[in-house]
């Protein structure tokens, strides 16, 4: 029969490659909710709140390239707004669609609930362009097919999420069919002599350089330029160093990696080189007080190529209209390899290391301690695990633990909202490809934000494997600048999974507090089938990684630099 907005809306989510969307229900969404589930090829996904289901699609879109969440007006949407701009900060492609009020309403002069009571309905539409990279209020169903085209493509195009909002009684009415799908998607793409000058200025002075060294940015997964990078690494022969948030986008175990580049909590052996280097070409990096270590970690303008999403900055000029991979592919056909970098790191370093872990604790019935934890969660990462850290001291553990090829990192260090990994390991999960297994490692203060979201990953039988390291708050907060304000409520946290379990659920919760503990309940995970398995690590408060100690005095340090005076 005929189109009607809402399922000209779910085929333009199936041919985005969605298998799954989130929603919570609302008087509002209902009608576009049945429109949506008459679309066979795609599955509602039902989350107990809407910042949930935002950060479950920020998830999914990381393992599945985009994401789709439904809300209701108002009381819904503004809830799922922290999950979207957590969204564009990470450069994903999250669409948000949010129902609105019945078309009649403005003329008719009514107020109308779930709005703040007055009879202007565009506050919300205006907050949301502040957090996406397009926004539409569909009012007239003949403008359905053309808004939603522009948010979706608009999103897909610059890797950040899109806001839709659809009038409540245009949910089912009738609009045109929608068009051939390659008018969604227009690749990003380079100009043709913009890309050759921008080339050629890289080629001089990579040819000029003695030592150059490459630096792994976090945009290269957002913007398709990973293979790139490495075809440009390997064409270099040269050290190749990676930023914390670009984890796990070039291989650890490839002979030229030589770590995470993070000032003075690099792993050994890195920073020396990458300061020795004459010459760095940064690719997709984002230069911030966290990936700088509060700004200690800035490599100078005068030995940067720094090459961005759209454009390339060298110490002297700046060329736009170029992409990403365009430019490493074309710069990697055009250079001669030089090593230097990569063998001053071996004279210095030997064989490639990543952090020497210390060894298994003698005595397995002591009291479990992160670094026991953490070298028993780095002997369950292979080649089909994903490892997720939520922020915290997970970030530190997590950045040091070592990715055999294939593995995978997750880590939400540009928005950095506590509460998101829940919801994100759930909605990951739920993207994942078969036969793959995501970690993750929670901190029990983040995991109080967005606890209840586990009930539906019980709810779907996911197979995740959930370490939550209990060291009683809020620890990287204490190391950075203590207070009684990091200190939290203690929850039985193995114990909530019965609770959540109730009479249909397979959840497994396991206390761990000695390295025996542990193995057993790594051993009991490994065997458990049909739900997550949650493991509750007891560890010391203050029993934090050393990395945590010297970047928090850097960043509380640059929190604290006084107002410019005059
Ligand atoms: C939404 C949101 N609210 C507050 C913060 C500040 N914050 N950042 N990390 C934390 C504490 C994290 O504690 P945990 O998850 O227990 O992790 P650990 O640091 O390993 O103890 C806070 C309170 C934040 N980053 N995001």
């Amino acid at each position: 029969g005929a189109f009607t907005v809402g399922n000209y809306l779910a085929t333009r989510l199936e041919q985005i490659g969605l298998k799954h969307y989130f929603m919570v229900p609302g008087d509002y969404n209902l009608v576009l909710l049945d429109e949506l589930l008459s679309n066979r090829n795609i599955e509602q996904i039902g989350c107990c709140n809407e910042l949930n289901a935002a950060y479950a699609a920020d998830g999914y879109a990381r393992a599945n390239g985009c994401g789709a969440l439904i809300t209701t007006f108002n009381v819904g949407a503004f809830s799922a707004l922290n999950g979207l701009a957590g969204a564009y900060a990470e450069r994903l492609p999250v669409i948000l669609v949010s129902s609105g009020h019945n078309t009649n309403d403005p003329a008719a002069n009514h107020v109308l609930h779930h709005t703040i009571g007055t009879h202007d309905f565009s506050y919300q539409y205006e907050m949301f362009r502040h957090v996406t990279c397009a926004a539409v209020r569909v009012l007239h169903a003949d403008n359905a097919p053309s808004m939603i085209d522009h948010a979706i493509g608009t999103a897909l195009h610059e890797r950040k999420p899109a806001y839709i909002e659809i009038a409540c009684n245009l949910s089912d009415a009738p609009c045109l069919a929608p068009g051939p799908f390659e008018t969604v998607i227009f690749q990003r793409s380079s100009g043709s002599s913009a890309l050759d000058a921008a080339v050629k200025r890289a080629t001089v002075l990579l040819a000029e350089a003695k030592k150059p060294l490459l630096l792994a940015g976090v945009h290269l997964r957002a913007f398709g330029a990973i293979d790139a990078f490495r075809e440009l690494a390997e064409a270099l022969g040269c050290a190749v160093a990676v930023m914390p948030n670009a984890k796990g986008f070039f291989p650890e175990e490839h002979p030229q990696y030589i770590g995470i580049y993070w000032g003075g909590v690099s792993t050994p052996g890195c920073e020396p080189i990458v300061d020795w280097a004459d010459t760095i070409l940064a690719a997709g990096p984002m230069f911030t007080d966290y990936t700088t270590a509060g700004w200690t970690a800035l490599p100078p303008p005068e030995h940067l190529i720094d090459a961005q999403p759209g454009h390339v900055r060298f110490p002297d000029a700046e060329c736009t209209n170029v992409a990403l991979a365009d430019f490493l592919s074309a710069v990697a056909r055009k250079v001669s390899p030089k090593n230097a970098t990569l063998e001053q790191y071996r004279r210095l370093m030997g064989k490639p290391v990543g952090e020497t872990r210390p060894p298994a604790s003698s005595n397995p019935g002591a009291a479990l301690t992160r670094a026991e934890l953490w070298r028993q969660i780095e002997q369950e990462i292979d080649a089909k695990t994903t490892l997720l850290v939520e922020t915290g001291d997970s970030w530190f553990n997590g950045m040091y633990t070592h990715l055999p090829d294939g593995a995978r990192f997750e880590i939400e260090m540009q928005w950095g909202s506590i509460g998101w990994a829940v919801p994100a390991t759930f909605g990951y999960a739920m993207g994942l490809e078969p036969g793959r297994r995501l970690i993750s490692v929670i901190g029990d203060g983040s995991f109080q934000l967005t606890a209840q979201e586990v009930a539906n990953i019980i709810r779907h039988g996911q197979e995740t494997l959930v370490f939550l390291v209990n060291n009683r708050g809020y620890v990287v907060e204490s190391e950075i600048h203590d207070g009684p304000y990091n200190y939290i409520k203690n929850w039985d946290y193995a114990g909530l999974i019965p609770a959540w379990n109730a009479e249909d659920g397979h959840g497994l919760g396991l206390k761990a507090t000695t390295a025996e503990e542990l193995a057993s309940a790594i051993e009991r995970a490994r065997n458990h089938h049909g739900g997550p398995i949650l493991i509750e690590c007891q560890i010391q408060h203050d029993d934090c990684s050393r990395q945590l100690l010297k970047w928090g005095a850097r960043v509380a340090h640059a929190n604290s630099r006084p107002p410019q005076q005059g």
